[in-house]
Parts: C-alpha cells; structure tokens; sequence
C-alpha cells in the first residue's frame, strides 16, 4: 500500500502509512505449538466487547485457527450494532477487525496490542449479515507484527465489506496487569476463567 501524500504550499510531504511492512521485516514460521488449522481459538477475556461470551451486545467474534499465520473469524451484525438504521456501524465493523487481527497472537504465541488500525470500509453491511473475516501476519519486526484482514458479507467468498491493516506490538503480561482497574485484577484472580487463553498461550 503507497504512502499518503499532500501538499503545504508548493512542498509535497509524504507520510508513509505506519502500516506499510517496513524494510526487514519478515514472516516467521509458523511455531510448532500453534493451534492447529480449524482449532477455535478461546475468547482471550469473557468480558471482551468483541470476542467474550458475556458481553451481552458484544460482537460475539468466533475465531478458528488458519494454515500459516492465518485465522478466520464470524460474527452476527445484531440490532444492537447499528450506526445507520438497519446498517453496522463503521466502528464496530474496525473492532471487529481489530480484534481477529489481535487475535492472530494466539498463532504466533505472543500477546499483542494494537499501535494502528487502518480500515477502509467499501460496502454497507445490513443487520442480520454474518460477516466471514480473515486475517493472517504479514510480517514482523521486532516487536512489531503486521497484518491484515477483510470482512465479506454472508460467505467466506462473498463480496468484500470491509478491509483492515494494523500495527500491533508485543506486549508482556505486566502490561494488562499494571493498566487494569484493581477489581479487575481481583475478579479475575477470584475467577480465573474470565482469561481463557491457558489452552493455548503459555503466558499464564
Ligand atoms: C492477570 C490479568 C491479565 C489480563 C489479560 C487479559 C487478556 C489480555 C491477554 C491477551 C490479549 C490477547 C489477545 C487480544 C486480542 C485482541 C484484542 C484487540 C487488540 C486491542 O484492541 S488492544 C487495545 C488497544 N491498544 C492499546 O491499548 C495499546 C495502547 N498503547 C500502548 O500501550 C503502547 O503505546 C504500546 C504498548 C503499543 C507501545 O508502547 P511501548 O512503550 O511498549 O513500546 P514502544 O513505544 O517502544 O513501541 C514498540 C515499537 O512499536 C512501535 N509503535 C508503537 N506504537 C506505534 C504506532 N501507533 N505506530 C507505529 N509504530 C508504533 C514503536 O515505534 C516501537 O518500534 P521500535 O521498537 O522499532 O522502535
């Protein structure tokens, strides 16, 4: 993807997209203890406004482990996620991506967070659609993965709604731990199922 690019005056500035894969970054394999291809990938936190099964408008994202450095994600757009009437609003469909671009930790076995998030929206996507994503890594320096993704309406084939490109940056445990609320912490550490990443991060 090209660079922006405008003009002050009569100098051009470019700003490179923060996305773009820089020089050196590269593809890692994928690790032996990745989840295999067609593994459901565990909500990371059941309170997760896009993946946990007890946000009650939450997206609900269902996430299955890709070949390589790949997963597949669905959810249901509902009434509770309308922007227009009767129409996804553009934010959730961002948080949608976001998250089965996070997700893609689970693959290469680190936690990560999000820098950047670029999404083009190019198609409306009414309530009642199942919208099918798709990410993978495309490369990773350092600390930083990159990767992308898209949503199609209704089937893994349909028609692309929506495409996404993100930064996201390794993080340690600490990081979740020092920025959380103390109830936070102290709920989780009295229900330690509210964090279902035990089956296939080792960070735990
Ligand atoms: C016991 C309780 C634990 C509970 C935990 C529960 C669950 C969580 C566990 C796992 C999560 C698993 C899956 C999650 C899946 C999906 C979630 C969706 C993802 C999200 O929704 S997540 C929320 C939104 N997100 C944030 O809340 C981030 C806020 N932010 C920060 O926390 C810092 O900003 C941070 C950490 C990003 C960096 O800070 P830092 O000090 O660690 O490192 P630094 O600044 O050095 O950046 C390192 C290198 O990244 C480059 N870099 C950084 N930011 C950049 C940007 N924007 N553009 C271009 N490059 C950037 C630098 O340029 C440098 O590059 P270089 O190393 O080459 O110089």
């Amino acid at each position: 993807m090209p660079g922006g690019s405008h003009r002050v005056g009569t100098v051009r500035v470019v700003t490179p997209l923060r996305t773009d894969l820089p020089p050196g970054a590269q593809l890692p394999p994928r690790p032996a203890n990745a989840p295999a291809p067609g593994t459901v990938l565990p909500s990371h936190y059941v309170r997760c406004f896009a993946c946990g099964d007890q946000s009650a408008h939450g997206l609900h994202l269902r996430v299955d482990a890709d070949a390589g450095l790949a997963l597949c994600a669905t959810f249901e757009v509902t009434e509770h996620h309308q922007g227009a009437p009767g129409l996804a609003h553009g934010g959730l469909l961002s948080c949608a991506l976001d998250e089965a671009l996070g997700a893609l930790g689970h693959l290469t076995r680190t936690s990560l967070v999000t820098g950047r998030l670029e999404t083009d929206f190019l198609r409306p996507v009414p309530v009642g659609t199942v919208l099918h994503l798709s990410a993978r890594v495309e490369g990773v320096l350092g600390r930083r993965v990159y990767a992308s993704g898209e949503g199609r309406l209704n089937s893994p084939t349909g028609r692309v709604a929506v495409r996404a490109r993100g930064l996201f940056v390794e993080v340690p445990m600490e990081h979740f731990v020092t920025h959380a609320r103390a109830e936070d912490i102290q709920a989780i550490e009295q229900d330690p199922d509210l964090i279902r990443l035990r089956e296939h991060q080792t960070i735990f």
